[in-house]
């Protein structure tokens, strides 16, 4: 195999062990596999670091194809800016567990596809480094302590993290000395840290909530880095959100700067489902599954009563994907609405005459409804949508009580009928619950991989499912845009298929239009972008 590899920037270049095979599809269904004699070029980018894209371009003449791209969006990796780290064998390789494994380690060359939908002439795309234990590893037993933090939010499915870390490093890689950092970023210089064992975090994965307790806020870099020194720390473990990623890279880029020897390792940790890169985050399943007790209940309560209306909100500040598996695991819904497909009310088409065409069909209805969903209209009623949590994040207003008295109003004033009206908020239930089987398979998996990562060296990366391959990702990648349903792919007409809703398409712009522009404008600043 021949490689010319060429480093176009000053940093220093390490060159990859890895060699890309190059893949053809030729004549009707026929599949080759080259791996040798071509030219491939290496270029490493000027700023790798946001993220790094490590871009190998395949020059060849296969079937008439003279190129083919395969992009890498690779993760740093200690020696980048310590070159002369020692490495050393895997204790896996004596591993009790793994002792009949045919391949314990992660071939270096494995790589997992960003898009899998592909067709025979696409250029071969992005591809992230595949998570996995590796045969070196950059650090004895005896030299790590590490570092457990939780930040933002609750989701089912923390303390399995947690447990999982601390099991992980113990009984993979002889690891006894695990600190967790309590309340948040802030617990990194405002409070004590506790010795995490694996007799400590024995039964937390039966406990909703996060052992090492949560915060917003808080955060500062100097510090926690200072801290992390202080400390003597050499991997942390950051389970959090969107906003906690941010701040993994920031902590991230400062142990870069400072060249100490510090392995930084995001799990991503959302119920909203909103990171985006990653399959789906862990502790959503069982939130989906929890919220159906939630529309269960309202559903009863609803169908009891004469012209009930039944209304459920669930979490999902940008991203109504709770909101609308919820809904698709559920037949009894007959309406969702989610931050990403504006509705309205009145008029043709409206949710109103949807409501009292299903009261007169079946006499009862029953919404569920993302806590995202028609802020705009909620806040141009109530003219107090400025307000911010601890660490950034608009407070929403509470659509679901907006749209409970809107209903109410309108039914009893304007059509001059009775309704019964049965709101249910469940959020603080579902967030609160213990993960599900599955989501705990799940938290094992990631809490493996991060830890099996960090030894090996890697840092400033998130890990997680992408096409259902545990990969390495940079932090930046998955902060830099939010995943939100596409009310232009399939699933979400799948689910307007489900329920026969009205898709609000066609008035909704001419209705937003009428909203106060400033508040529209305001909130355009403040929403992110949707991919
Ligand atoms: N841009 C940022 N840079 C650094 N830290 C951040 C940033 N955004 C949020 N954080 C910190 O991350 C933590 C969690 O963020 P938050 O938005 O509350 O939850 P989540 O991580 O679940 O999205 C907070 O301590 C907050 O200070
Ligand atoms: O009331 P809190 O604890 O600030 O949390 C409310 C928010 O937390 C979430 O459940 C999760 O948000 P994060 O992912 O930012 O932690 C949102 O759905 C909800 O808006
Ligand atoms: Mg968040």
């Amino acid at each position: 195999m021949e490689l010319s590899l060429s480093n176009s920037s000053s940093f220093r270049f390490r060159r990859y062990d890895f060699v890309p095979r190059l893949h053809s599809f030729s004549g009707l269904g026929s599949f080759h596999t080259f791996s040798s004699n071509k030219s491939i070029s290496v270029r490493r980018p000027l700023i790798w670091r946001q993220p790094r894209l490590l871009r190998i371009k395949a020059q060849t003449a296969i079937d008439g194809n003279s190129s083919d791209d395969f992009i890498i969006e690779d993760v740093p990796h200690l020696t980048y800016f310590l070159p002369d780290l020692p490495s050393y064998t895997n204790p896996l390789k004596r591993s009790q567990a793994y002792a009949i494994v045919k391949k314990t380690f992660v071939n270096p060359e494995d790589m997992v596809a960003k898009e899998i939908i592909v067709q025979k002439d696409s250029p071969r795309g992005i591809h992230f480094r595949r998570a996995g234990p590796r045969e070196k590893v950059f650090f004895t037993p005896e030299e790590v302590r590490a570092c457990i933090v939780t930040c933002g939010g609750l989701c089912p499915g923390i303390n399995t993290v947690i447990r999982e870390i601390v099991c992980g490093l113990k009984n993979m890689y002889g690891v006894d000395d695990v600190l967790g950092i309590q309340g948040g970023y802030s617990g990194f210089y405002s409070k004590n840290t506790l010795n995490l064992t694996t007799k400590v975090v024995n039964d937390i994965h039966k406990r909703g909530g996060t052992f090492l307790q949560t915060s917003r806020g808080g955060h500062d870099t100097k510090k926690i880095v200072d801290n992390i020194q202080d400390r003597g720390i050499n991997q942390v473990y950051i389970i959090g959100g969107d906003g906690t990623q941010k701040g993994a890279a920031a902590i991230y880029k400062e142990v870069e700067k400072r060249g100490i020897k510090v392995a930084v390792a995001g799990i991503p940790k959302t119920i909203d489902n909103d990171i985006a890169v990653i399959d789906k985050s862990f502790g959503f399943d069982t939130a989906v599954e929890e919220a159906q007790r939630a529309i269960n209940a309202a559903h009863v309560e609803a169908e009891s009563v004469e012209n009930g209306v039944g209304i459920v909100k669930l979490m999902g500040r940008y991203s109504g994907f709770i909101a609308m598996l919820a809904t698709l695991g559920n037949r009894d819904v007959d309406c969702c609405l989610i931050p990403e497909s504006p509705f309205y009310l009145e008029g043709p088409g409206g949710l109103y005459e949807y409501v009292e065409q299903q009261l007169k069909e079946n006499r009862h209805v029953l919404i569920v409804l993302a806590e995202g969903a028609g802020q705009e209209y909620v806040a141009q009623s109530m003219q107090a949508f400025q307000e911010k949590d601890a660490s950034g994040n608009r407070l929403l207003l509470d659509v679901g009580l907006w749209l409970t008295q809107h209903i109410k109003d309108h039914f009893t004033n304007v059509r001059k009928m009775t309704i019964n009206m049965k709101y249910i908020d469940p959020t603080y239930m579902i967030r609160a619950i213990p993960s599900n089987a599955s989501d705990n398979i799940y938290c094992t998996l990631l809490a493996q991989s991060a830890v099996h990562g960090a030894m090996a060296g890697f840092t400033g990366f998130t890990v997680g499912p992408v096409n259902s391959r545990h990969a390495y990702i940079p932090i930046n990648r998955v902060t830099e845009t939010t995943n939100t349903v596409n009310i232009t792919g399939r699933m979400w007409a799948r689910l307007l298929a489900s329920t026969n809703q009205p898709s609000f398409v066609h008035h909704c712009q001419t209705v937003r239009e009428k909203v106060d522009k400033q508040t529209i404008d305001a909130i355009n600043n403040m929403q992110i972008n949707s991919i």
